[in-house]
């Protein structure tokens, strides 16, 4: 088994939950209006759980295949897979509104099994929801049923090998549910690093990238997840597609390209092949400020488009420039302001640069290549104690929310991606729409993926929690920001459509592109049985 966070962990990222400092809760309270209310955990016995619904003769072929002992039909299992970690999600298993629990958990250990599984589930009409790290925030793990009798969670925890290597090609395979810590781990053994390091690195898995197109922190130097795949193997309920002979193919349209990101819709990802780097030797983090919004943007569009971004090229508005000095700084931050205004920069915006190479010298290059560009933006540099900073906390988010969620806020991301000509304006109509919805809220936003024609924006809102109806509270919320997002920009450059964004796609691909997603679907999953309800809002007629 993977080592690490344990991945049925609902509820909250840690069993220890996280902690705020005193001076950022008195600065939320003073910013938000902010009062006491915590929402502790609840506990896993409080929730309602109801019996499962496996038929005893679709448990007896499950068992057949897979083993009685990976069969579970226990309450802590079945829970441990009740949705993902969304905000709602984390509402939901602190004893908040209803609960969608999948009737049992299968854990097949390789992908014939894997097969074998879905040729069960079809036979029986079960529902099956592919289960990686369960991070998803868009309701991808959300065990529906659709139309069918009863839905298993297909945990993929014991596919958890490195199948090979090849250090020649730079190309790793590695089994579907391998959590994202591991991957480094067992690449590291042989040299490589795969340079994937989304926010949700300690418990997201292979699969669960490749199924929903990922981007990590590092995306600008590694590249997206999609950019890693050279080939994978997609178990369907009629057959295996294996994909990926070369490094680049002129034969036919992009089958992988329909595989990575669709989800569980069309099958289960049980190995992908992956392009692989040299582990980096130097390392140099730092952090930049530029005068307001617009400077800032344009200097990340300048960097993008003379192609010397760093791999990590973060710019955060000059409101999550605030929040996040006033949440860790104290002192510290307020001489910091003061410097910055001594140097006339009165709105700023901090730019996090991290550059990753193999030689002192390569390091040396790139870093003065971004540095001369971003010259003409009047940057201030800082040095490396805010990169470095960065650096160490880049993981502590989900650590923040608990704590966050503990004390009574709203809080919730949400992303999309446009073209450079209308960044500013999606970012202000999306800043808008959520501010009309909820009055009163800190909604902060940066660029943390940029590319030579375009860039994400990514949106932190903050609010004390609606006492009577949380959920309602934040969904009100998400619906004004997808209806602004829809005209101008991707209804998620990252986080995919699940059930949250499902409503959207047509908008983004147009009712023939939904056919011709339901037809890839009625071929590989001809009774619907791939996790009901997702990346389609409602199953394709057969
Ligand atoms: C705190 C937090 C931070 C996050 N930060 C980022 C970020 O920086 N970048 C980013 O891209 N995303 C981020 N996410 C979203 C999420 O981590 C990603 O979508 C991730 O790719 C999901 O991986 P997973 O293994 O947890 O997949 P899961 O959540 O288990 O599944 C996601 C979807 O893929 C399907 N699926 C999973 N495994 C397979 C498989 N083997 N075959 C077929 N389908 C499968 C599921 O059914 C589901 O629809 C974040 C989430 C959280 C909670």
């Amino acid at each position: 088994m993977n080592p690490g966070i344990d991945h049925t962990l609902r509820g909250g990222w840690t069993l220890e939950g996280g902690k705020l400092p005193a001076h950022a809760l008195r600065w939320l309270r003073t910013r938000t209006g902010l009062s006491e209310h915590p929402t502790p955990v609840a506990p896993d016995s409080v929730l309602v759980v109801p019996e499962p619904e496996l038929g005893e003769a679709a448990r007896a072929d499950l068992v057949a295949v897979v083993g009685e002992e990976h069969v579970l039909l226990d309450r802590t299992a079945r829970l441990g897979r009740a949705g993902g970690l969304s905000y709602v999600d984390l509402l939901r298993h602190r004893g908040c509104g209803q609960l969608a629990v999948p009737d049992a958990v299968v854990l097949p250990a390789d992908p014939d099994e894997v097969l074998a599984v879905l040729k069960a589930c079809a036979e029986h009409n079960v529902g099956v929801v592919p289960f990686g790290g369960g991070t998803s925030v868009v309701g991808g793990v959300s065990a529906l049923r659709g139309d069918k009798p009863a839905v298993i969670a297909l945990d993929l925890v014991r596919l958890n090998r490195l199948v090979s290597v090849d250090p020649v090609s730079r190309l790793a395979v590695l089994q579907a549910g391998v959590r994202a810590p591991e991957a480094e781990r067992l690449l590291a053994a042989h040299g490589f690093t795969l340079g994937h390091f989304p926010q949700s690195f300690e418990r997201a898995t292979i699969g669960g990238f490749a199924a929903t197109r990922s981007a990590g922190q590092a995306s600008s130097g590694y590249g997206r997840f999609e950019d890693m795949v050279e080939g994978l193997r997609l178990a369907t309920p009629v057959g295996e597609l294996k994909l990926g002979v070369a490094p680049a193919t002129a034969a036919g349209p992009g089958l992988k390209d329909l595989v990575v990101g669709s989800e569980g819709a069309f099958g289960v990802i049980s190995e992908v092949t992956l392009r692989v780097r040299r582990a980096p030797t130097h390392r140099r983090y730092e952090g930049v400020f530029l005068d307001g919004w617009d400077r800032g943007h344009e200097a990340v569009r300048d960097l993008a488009q003379q192609r010397v971004l760093a791999d990590v090229t973060r710019l955060s508005d000059a409101e999550e420039t605030e929040i996040s000095l006033a949440l860790t700084g104290g002192l510290k931050s307020q001489a910091l302001t003061g410097y910055l205004r001594a140097r006339r920069v009165t709105d700023p915006c901090l730019l996090i640069l991290g550059w990753e190479a193999n030689s002192a010298a390569e390091l040396a290059a790139r870093r003065a290549a971004t540095l001369r560009v971003l010259r003409a933006h009047k940057p201030v540099r800082l040095g490396k104690v805010l990169g470095e900073a960065w650096r160490h906390g880049r993981y502590n988010g989900p650590r923040q929310r608990d704590a966050l969620l503990d004390a009574g806020v709203c809080v919730e991301t949400l992303e999309t991606a446009t073209h450079w000509s209308q960044l500013s304006t999606l970012r202000s109509a999306v800043r808008g729409a959520l501010l009309r919805s909820l009055p009163g809220a800190v909604v902060m936003c940066h660029v943390s993926h940029a590319y030579e024609t375009g860039a994400s924006l990514y949106f932190t809102v903050l609010v004390p929690r609606a006492a009577e109806d949380p959920i309602g509270q934040w969904q009100t919320a998400k619906s004004a920001a997808c209806r602004a997002i829809a005209p101008l920009g991707t209804i998620s450059h990252h986080h995919a459509v699940g059930t949250d964004h499902a409503p959207y796609l047509p908008g983004e691909v147009g009712e023939l592109g939904v056919r011709v997603i339901e037809s890839v679907k009625r071929e590989l999953d001809p009774t619907g049985v791939l996790n009901p309800g997702k990346l389609l809002p409602v199953p394709p007629k057969g």
